[in-house]
């Protein structure tokens, strides 16, 4: 299901800043060499990543779920100068074309590249951060929400992405993954210690705001 008018998706794409030439070059590399470049957070969700990232100008942001290291740079813009991200991906196949890109946007100094599995690397990070992006695989959100809570900031924020899942959420008869989502995005609704927002971009990005 498309959530926006593709008429109305090519106007917001036309009225938002380009896409920067690197991620571009990431964009289309992705597409030709890997496999369900569809995940990729493309040049509209990348611009708002971005400009979020840069109205909250973290000092420490955690992404989970790498992949080619689109969104990395996209929130990486919005550092402090001695700021770092951390990202976290399972699939190492990905690696050399993720870093190969982080060195191009002059960011691999900024950018700690954990491959491994979620669940076991984020009880080892002892830090601190200001926001997170979960963009991983969709049945934990949950599980990375809760485990990512208590080493977020007060006043940091969590996104995470496809909380929409092409619209699916809204069917009467949810299939199994549509539920996980449903019931994740039912849990932000009633955690009394966030403020949270769905945002209908893309995929839907909810944002939450730990108090
Ligand atoms: C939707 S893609 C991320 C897209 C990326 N954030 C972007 O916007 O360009 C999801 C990624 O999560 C990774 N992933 C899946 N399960 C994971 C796990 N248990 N731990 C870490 N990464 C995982 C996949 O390998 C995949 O690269």
């Amino acid at each position: 299901m498309d959530i926006i008018n593709k008429k109305i998706d090519k106007y917001v794409d036309e009225h938002s800043d380009a896409e920067p030439e690197v991620l571009k070059q990431l964009n289309r590399e992705t597409h030709l060499k890997v496999l369900m470049p569809r995940m990729l957070s493309g040049h509209y969700q990348g611009r708002v990543l971005s400009m979020l990232s840069k109205m909250i100008n973290p000092k420490r942001i955690l992404e989970i779920g790498t992949y080619t290291g689109y969104s990395a740079i996209c929130l990486a813009e919005g550092l402090q100068e001695e700021g770092e991200l951390t990202t976290i991906d399972i699939n190492a196949e990905l690696e050399s074309m993720a870093r190969t890109y982080f060195e191009k946007a002059g960011l691999a100094n900024q950018i700690n590249y954990i491959i491994g599995n979620a669940a076991e690397i984020i009880p080892t990070l002892n830090q601190t951060f200001d926001l997170v992006f979960i963009d991983a695989d969709k049945k934990n959100n949950a599980t990375y929400y809760d485990m990512v809570f208590d080493k977020v900031r007060t006043g940091g924020y969590i996104i995470t992405d496809n909380v929409l899942w092409s619209g699916k959420v809204v069917d009467e008869k949810a299939d199994k993954d549509t539920l996980l989502i449903q019931n994740f995005n039912t849990k932000i609704q009633h955690d009394e210690r966030v403020e949270n927002v769905l945002l209908p971009i893309r995929d839907g990005l909810l944002i939450v705001r730990k108090k």
